[in-house]
């Protein structure tokens, strides 16, 4: 199982203004994690801050719990499929590999795409796939580089609902065992695939509004459930509340 992730974090500023407040956080070992808030309240931020595609502000520390660093150990996955046109489904499943001039395990390729549904169109391009079948392809591609932790903003925000509904079971499967980070604006998407739902809220005087420990019960949850639609309406008051 991938280790749990701590984050210390100060006020982050960005253009003169403080986006996210001081917050000291930490993402269960294998677990998913779904940050939820008002738009602007800084979610992609924090996973930009921790993919390294950000400066860290002074005093901030990112901590994996088993005492290693996030060096590449990071796999992400954003709401654009960022597949590259020219390219074959096989050719992107196995991009990672080929940028760094490595041999791709086209082995682990085609079980990956065999597994999000896509077996018998690895030589279809892109434009050839439909949105959620491009969005299953990028799944595979983030799975293809095998990593502990996994940022995932928005990934399925782009597809229709029932689209996204069967995505969301696909990828609680496939991501077991990972530390996920899952931003998403959907109280749904975050009850049924998370283990805990962290609400963010603006301003500087602390990150966090909410952190709610779901039920023991492991990932995915039935849209069904009456715990589920009980605190999908619970978030869905707070999220209005606080836009
Ligand atoms: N590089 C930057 N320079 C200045 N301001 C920035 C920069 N990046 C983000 N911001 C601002 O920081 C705030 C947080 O942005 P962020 O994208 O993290 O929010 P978010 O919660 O993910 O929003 P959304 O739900 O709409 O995607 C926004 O007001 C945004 O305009």
């Amino acid at each position: 199982m991938a280790p749990d992730l701590g984050l210390i974090l100060p006020v982050v500023q960005l253009g003169g203004r403080p986006v996210l407040g001081a917050c000291e956080l930490r993402f269960g070992a294998g677990q998913v994690t779904a940050l939820l808030g008002p738009s602007g309240v800084g979610k992609s931020t924090l996973l930009r801050l921790l993919a390294g595609l950000m400066p860290l502000p002074a005093g901030a520390r990112i901590l994996p719990g088993d005492g290693g660093t996030l060096a590449g150990r990071i796999a992400w996955m954003g709401q654009q499929d960022l597949l590259m046109p020219w390219l074959d489904l096989r050719g992107n499943v196995a991009l990672g590999a080929r940028l760094r001039g490595q041999k791709p395990d086209l082995a682990r390729a085609h079980a990956l795409i065999q597994s999000v549904g896509l077996a018998g169109r690895e030589k279809a391009r892109p434009a050839e796939l439909s949105g959620g079948m491009r969005q299953r392809a990028a799944l595979a591609r983030t799975l293809m580089e095998d990593r502990p932790f996994v940022l995932m903003d928005e990934p399925f925000s782009a597809v229709d609902a029932p689209t996204r509904h069967r995505l969301q079971g696909l990828a609680s499967g496939l991501l077991a065992g990972r530390t996920v980070l899952l931003v998403t604006h959907d109280p749904l998407e975050a009850l049924r695939m998370a283990h805990r739902v962290l609400v963010l809220r603006p301003g500087p005087n602390g990150a966090v509004a909410a952190d709610l420990a779901l039920p023991a019960s492991p990932p995915l949850r039935a849209a069904t459930d009456p715990a589920v639609l009980t605190a999908q309406a619970a978030l869905l008051d707070m999220l209005a509340d606080a836009a």
